[in-house]
């Protein structure tokens, strides 16, 4: 920590308090370096906390925080919070094993009253929190805080429709940086570009006050008439006016003197219903790397301050979703019915490689995991096949489109489902933990998970002829193994395992890429006279029945192994091979998932040891069934 002037005396909100308005912005500078010098070292998400510092020492600075409540959302832009809220001495621990979250969590701190990471959350669990002040007479401030790629999501439609009908008092700010992850995409960006165009006021204080004031103030009737008008005309606030919102803006956000002000006459003010106040920042601010940058270093691996230059991955390798990417990209030349579609994630799933050939053929929705699911059944009816590229722990949103506008309808859309499993620094909230169970359950769905990228290659090639029904392929965030590619005419048989290595006592049954992990624990083994034959299952739906039945036969001992959870493959062998009968006679069976728990993040390699996942676990397992070791432990009440 540098020998700050101001920021070494302030721990928490009450101590930023004592100060004078006039030293905000020395502790916003201070923030802003503190922060910057942290991530060099953590790594984690810039650009979007160099964007709200002001705001943030503006907004702690005036609301009685944390008795006033005050939600961010995502929470990828909280590390100036945490800086102010009592986490400064650890803010150097961020996004690491027992460290700080990169989003907000309530078990943190009392400064997070709602845990986030998901986007547009934020309005809706406000005016739950708004309500409940009301119901309980508590009289403090709910204030959230949601960017414009944020408040393009349904859920924040379905927050603002809900709270603009309400008498209840709460403060939205919106935070407009003009940026998504990527370049916002949609018909709110296009208006939210024209209130910062239509703009008029910023030199004209008087015009302000007068805005600020209609708050606090009691007009008569006729001036409170002429005042809407004023402040309508002057800012043009009016889809937010039309929903029930009192809207004011837009306003600087990186300046102090307009910040304070404002959020004083609204949190003064006696208006009953929701106040939206948009406030103008620049994502990356304050950093000239990050500033230039096209991203503004939304996130960021350590880098060097003085350079901007960020560590690389140790690796030449190429990623899933590049070898996803570039394997869509042939597909795509020759049959011009390939679309492809994401959800405002277009550099995390490969879709900017894929549009950068196919312009018209890439859909960016949006952060609108749930109308891209639909939007892409729609394609889907018209003879396209939609490939949506969607992280595992997004597609949770849409869970009832893929129920119900694609498997019930059984529509070929291809779900490329990234960020499988365990995902490292993003955490519990990123892990793509549950999407093999949540649709290998799903009548008419083919679910497959490669082992590496060659076999990823082969499954995208074999998902472009499934076109009577949806399929599902899913793998982790990362590298491949340093597999040669296949061409893209080379496909699978549906349903079909492949045996990677014979043995006699143990069959090891694995689906996606822990398949490294079983290889290894099977040299174990061997070392210790135990003979395995490993299992590339590819599907966790259809099952190989017939390849299983004959390895659960022929085996004294059967695992599963999986980055999911219960109910997914494992669940589904289990449930086969207690249809069959074969548990009857005598085979010992285990599945080895994730446990039921949520995993703090920290390196996946050291997430997979706390899920019991890696090679030495799984040998150890096999060796515990073989020799009895596992204890039933009874639990009493
Ligand atoms: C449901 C969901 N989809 C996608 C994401 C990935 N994501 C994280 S931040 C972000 C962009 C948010 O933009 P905005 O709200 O404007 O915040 P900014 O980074 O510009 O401050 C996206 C798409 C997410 N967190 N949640
Ligand atoms: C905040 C958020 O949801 C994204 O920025 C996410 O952290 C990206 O993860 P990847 O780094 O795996 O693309
Ligand atoms: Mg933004």
């Amino acid at each position: 920590m540098q020998d700050y002037k101001f920021l070494k005396n302030i721990n928490f909100p009450s101590d930023l308090r004592k100060l004078s308005e006039n030293n905000l912005q020395e502790v916003s500078n201070e923030v802003r370096k503190e922060m910057i010098d942290a991530v060099s070292e953590t790594g984690g998400h810039l650009g979007a906390g160099l964007g709200v510092v002001e705001l943030t020492v503006a907004l702690h600075y005036v609301f009685d925080t944390p008795n006033d409540r005050l939600i961010w959302d995502v929470g990828h832009q909280t590390y100036p919070h945490k800086i102010l809220t009592g986490r400064k001495s650890k803010i150097k621990t961020l996004r690491q094993g027992n460290g700080l979250s990169g989003f907000t969590k309530r078990s943190e701190s009392e400064y997070d009253p709602f845990g986030a990471a998901h986007s547009s959350t934020s309005i809706s669990s406000a005016l739950g929190m708004a309500e409940a002040s009301k119901l309980s007479n508590k009289l403090n401030n709910i204030i959230a805080v949601i960017g414009d790629g944020a408040i393009s999501a349904g859920m924040a439609y379905e927050a603002m429709n809900n709270a603009g009908a309400s008498k209840t008092k709460m403060i939205v700010i919106l935070n407009d940086n003009d940026m998504s992850i990527a370049k916002p995409v949609g018909a709110m960006r296009t208006y939210l570009a024209k209130l910062l165009t239509g703009k008029i006021y910023f030199s004209l204080r008087e015009t302000f006050r007068l805005i600020t004031s209609a708050f606090s103030k009691r007009f008569s009737a006729k001036a409170g008439k002429a005042e809407d008008f004023l402040r309508s005309a002057v800012t043009g606030g009016t889809l937010f006016n039309s929903l029930g919102f009192y809207y004011v803006g837009p306003i600087d956000g990186h300046d102090l003197s307009t910040l304070i002000p404002i959020l004083k006459n609204a949190r003064d003010s006696k208006h009953q219903g929701p106040i939206m106040i948009h406030v103008k920042t620049q994502k990356g601010k304050g950093y000239s790397y990050a500033e230039k940058a096209s991203d503004h270093y939304h996130g960021v691996s350590k880098f060097n301050v003085i350079t901007g230059e960020q560590v690389k991955s140790g690796t030449n390798l190429p990623t899933y979703t590049k070898v996803f990417a570039n394997t869509l990209v042939k597909h795509a030349e020759r049959d011009s019915k390939v679309v492809g579609i994401t959800a405002a994630m277009p550099g995390g799933t490969g879709m900017d490689i894929f549009a950068k050939d196919f312009p018209k053929r890439t859909f960016d929705v949006g952060i609108a995991e749930q109308h891209g699911v639909t939007f892409a059944a729609g394609l889907a009816t018209e003879g396209y096949k939609p490939y949506v590229a969607i992280y595992s722990t997004f597609l949770q949103r849409a869970y009832d489109q893929v129920v119900h506008d694609v498997a019930i309808q059984s529509l070929p859309v291809r779900f490329i489902i990234d960020r499988a499993g365990l995902v490292g620094a993003d955490g519990s909230t990123h892990a793509g933990s549950f999407d093999i169970t949540y649709l290998s359950t799903l009548p008419n769905f083919i679910v497959m998970a490669p082992s590496d990228e060659s076999e990823l290659v082969k499954m995208i090639n074999t998902s472009m002829i499934i076109n009577d029904k949806p399929c599902a392929i899913r793998y982790p965030r990362g590298n491949g193994i340093g597999m040669e590619l296949p061409s893209i005419d080379e496909k699978i048989e549906i349903g079909k395992g492949k045996i990677i290595q014979e043995g006699k006592q143990v069959c090891i049954l694995s689906i996606g890429t822990r398949l490294e992990e079983c290889k290894i624990a099977a040299t174990e083994l061997k070392n210790k006279g135990i003979e395995s034959t490993i299992v590339d299952a590819r599907f966790a739906k259809p099952l190989d029945q017939e390849l299983i039945l004959k390895c659960a036969r022929e085996h004294e001992v059967m695992i599963t192994v999986e980055e999911g959870s219960i109910g997914g493959f494992g669940s589904h062998v289990e449930n086969l091979l207690s249809e069959k009968g074969i548990f009857d006679k005598g085979l010992k069976f285990r599945t080895m998932i994730l446990p039921d728990i949520f995993i703090e993040q920290d390196s996946p390699k050291k997430m997979y040891d706390v899920a019991g996942l890696n090679a030495s676990q799984i040998s150890k397992k096999i060796l515990d069934i073989l020799f009895t070791k596992e204890s039933i432990k009874v639990v009493k009440n």
